[in-house]
């Protein structure tokens, strides 16, 4: 019996090998990788995602390096995992189809494909290519809090007619408060209906992910992310244990032991990790001013380089609006504000 086939009225899945990737500037080894496959697996999560935080094919000069090649990552998690299915996740343009055939290959279950939150049709060939794989697909439509409920309904309808199982609400900055992510994820379930499930992807910034998920359960989402620990970009994602515990007192089935998990989130992903996400300056910021989590280490790398603070290199970014992909805006920001603050003392 695979996990898959446990009654759950809402499935937990779990990012720590993935979005956690950027808090480890994707320096994850395969045993930290097994322990932590093997750890989920035992609590009964089902879907578990591994791959270099920015999907595959992320380990660039742009993005970061891993540590490891990802493929020996997702192979380590495929045979780690006794029940769960791993999960991968592609960027269409960094990855491509030959990366997710190899992942497939692999052992690879799932995909979840990402796009910008108004670019959904950069995904059609890719969830394509993914069932034609015979994998269960999942869309992200990163940076949600930027579209309109109805404009998010609309990208959702294209990724589920290509093929995608489940559309994500992705609060990739942090930025929805409450009824901000439980509109748009009402908008997705009265758009999609049977067609498609809806999940909700939180990030802790301004501290809202568990009560945002919650709102997304309530809302009709059936797919909620957590990492261990909140182990992910910016402040971190709703910590998988903490989801668990309060999904139980709510008396919702998530299939999942919180107990097992917590023991996982202490004995495990706390004795490896290199950064606990905390809200501090930057990552609220992040969440303030609608700034990709996954920019919080390019900020303080350049902040460090160029002698300004990384707050204020992401209050730029947010209100330049960049999005994923335009990391190296981050190096331009930084340039320009130690040139205005030279100026100043001149
Ligand atoms: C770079 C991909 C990104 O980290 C996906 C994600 O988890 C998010 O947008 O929050
Ligand atoms: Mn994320």
């Amino acid at each position: 019996m695979s996990w898959d086939d446990i009654e759950r009225e809402v499935r937990l899945v779990d990012t720590t090998l993935r979005d956690g990737s950027h808090a480890m500037a994707h320096q994850f080894t395969e045993r930290q990788v097994r322990d932590t496959v093997r750890a989920l697996d035992d609590a009964g999560v089902s879907l578990i995602e591994v791959t270099h935080g920015d999907g595959l094919g992320g380990s660039t000069f742009n993005y970061g390096f891993s540590l490891v090649d990802e493929r020996e990552l997702i192979s380590a998690a495929v045979d780690e995992a006794r029940r769960a299915k791993i999960a991968v996740l592609l960027l269409p343009g960094l990855g491509t189809v030959e990366d997710l055939k190899v992942a497939a290959d692999l052992g690879a279950g799932a995909v979840r494909i990402a796009t910008h939150c108004t670019e959904a049709d950069v995904s059609e060939q890719h969830f394509g290519a993914a069932r034609e794989l015979g994998m269960e697909t999942v869309g992200f439509l990163m940076l949600s809090h930027m579209s309109t409920p109805d404009e998010l309904a609309k990208q959702a309808r294209i990724m589920a007619d290509a093929g995608c199982q489940c559309v994500y609400i992705v609060d990739s900055a942090g930025a929805l408060i409450l009824e901000d992510a439980s509109v748009r994820v009402e908008a997705l379930v009265a758009e999609l209906g049977e067609r498609a499930q809806v999940g909700y992807h939180g990030h802790q910034n301004l501290s809202f992910g568990v009560a945002n998920s919650v709102l997304a359960y309530r809302a009709g989402a059936r797919q909620i992310d957590g990492s261990l620990t909140a182990l992910g970009a910016g402040a971190g994602n709703s910590p998988t244990e903490v989801l668990a515990a309060t999904f139980e007192r709510l008396g919702v089935t998530t299939g999942v032991d919180k107990d097992v998990l917590m023991d996982a989130a202490e004995n495990v992903v706390k004795k490896y990790l290199t950064r606990l996400p905390v809200m501090d300056r930057s990552s609220i910021v992040q969440g303030f001013a609608g700034v990709y989590s996954s920019f919080l280490l390019h900020a303080e790398r350049a902040a460090e380089r160029y002698g300004v603070p990384a707050h204020e290199i992401l209050y730029r970014v947010g209100a330049e609006r960049y999005v994923g992909g335009q990391e190296d805006m981050i190096i331009d920001i930084a340039l320009r504000l130690a040139a205005e603050k030279e100026a100043a003392v001149q």
